[in-house]
């Protein structure tokens, strides 16, 4: 992990009619880290994540790209950058029409013209890369178990050969070993292709097993940001509920 800022939301609100969600929120994230946000529910982080995407406007501040304002970019600008980043949202989000296959030929089809052969051929080294077996390429999705399905999705969104993962919930519903397996590719994949992973998730032990550093969501902003041994001391009620409850220190003895 460098410390080469990425990503920076710099005073960012957000809002909703009159319920505001982020008030002078601040996060920085470094290129090549594993970065998981944390919160209760309803903190705002799959706002946050949205707002990062460009899928949702700041209502105040800016998010910033390399030290671009991501406001100002031309259609181009933010055309590239969506080619920059791979997204699997809470539950996968496959397409249940598509077979495995097609779903990650998706983002090429939308992105770039190339020959079919060809995206057939990258959609199934992205599978390979993700941990599914050659038969999974012309399953439906309902026919995948909840791993293979994250898997899938994950192929999908390295479709267009990101350098940054956005990951909401990842491991949720999955169980334990279903989980630390996934834990053991987002690591390989991160060292194997040198990617920046943003990551929602209430899972302690993908906290402690995969981030290099968390930021804590609480009060409508970024209340601490660090390794997760120097931010689960921190003194604040949400932290050391989380933390320090049953489920944290089962965890941290893992
Ligand atoms: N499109 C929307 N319209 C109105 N309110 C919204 C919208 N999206 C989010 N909110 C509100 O914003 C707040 C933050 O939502 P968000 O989904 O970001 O929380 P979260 O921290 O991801 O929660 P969880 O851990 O439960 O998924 C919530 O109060 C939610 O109701």
């Amino acid at each position: 992990m460098s410390r080469e800022t990425l990503i920076e939301v710099r005073g960012l609100k957000s809002q909703f009619g009159s319920h505001v969600v982020h008030e002078d929120l601040d996060l920085e994230i470094y290129r090549g880290e594993v970065h998981g946000i944390v919160g209760g529910s309803g903190s705002g982080k799959s706002v946050l994540m949205n707002t990062m995407l460009g899928l949702k406007k700041p209502d105040g501040g800016e998010v910033y790209i390399e030290g671009k304002a991501v406001s100002r970019l031309s259609t181009g600008e933010r055309e590239a950058l969506e080619r920059r980043w791979g997204v699997l949202f809470q539950g996968s989000a496959l397409f249940s029409s598509l077979s495995v296959r097609e779903n990650i030929m998706t983002p090429l089809r939308e992105h770039i013209s190339m020959p079919v052969a060809l995206m057939e051929e990258i959609a199934d080294l992205k599978l390979n890369m993700s941990g599914l077996s050659p038969e999974a390429a012309t399953k439906m999705p309902s026919e995948l178990s909840g791993g293979m399905k994250k898997r899938a999705g994950i192929a999908r969104a390295l479709a267009l050969d990101p350098d940054i993962l956005f990951l909401d919930e990842p491991t949720a519903g999955l169980d334990p070993v279903g989980a630390s397996k996934f834990d053991e590719l987002i690591i390989d994949l991160k060292e194997t292709l040198g990617l920046t992973v943003i990551m929602i998730t209430h899972d302690l032990d993908t906290l402690h097993a995969i981030t290099d550093r968390i930021s804590v969501i609480a009060e409508k902003r970024v209340i601490v940001t660090g390794p997760i041994d120097r931010v689960s001391r921190y003194d604040h009620p949400w932290i050391q509920d989380y933390f320090a409850g049953p489920r944290g220190r089962a965890a941290l003895r893992a």
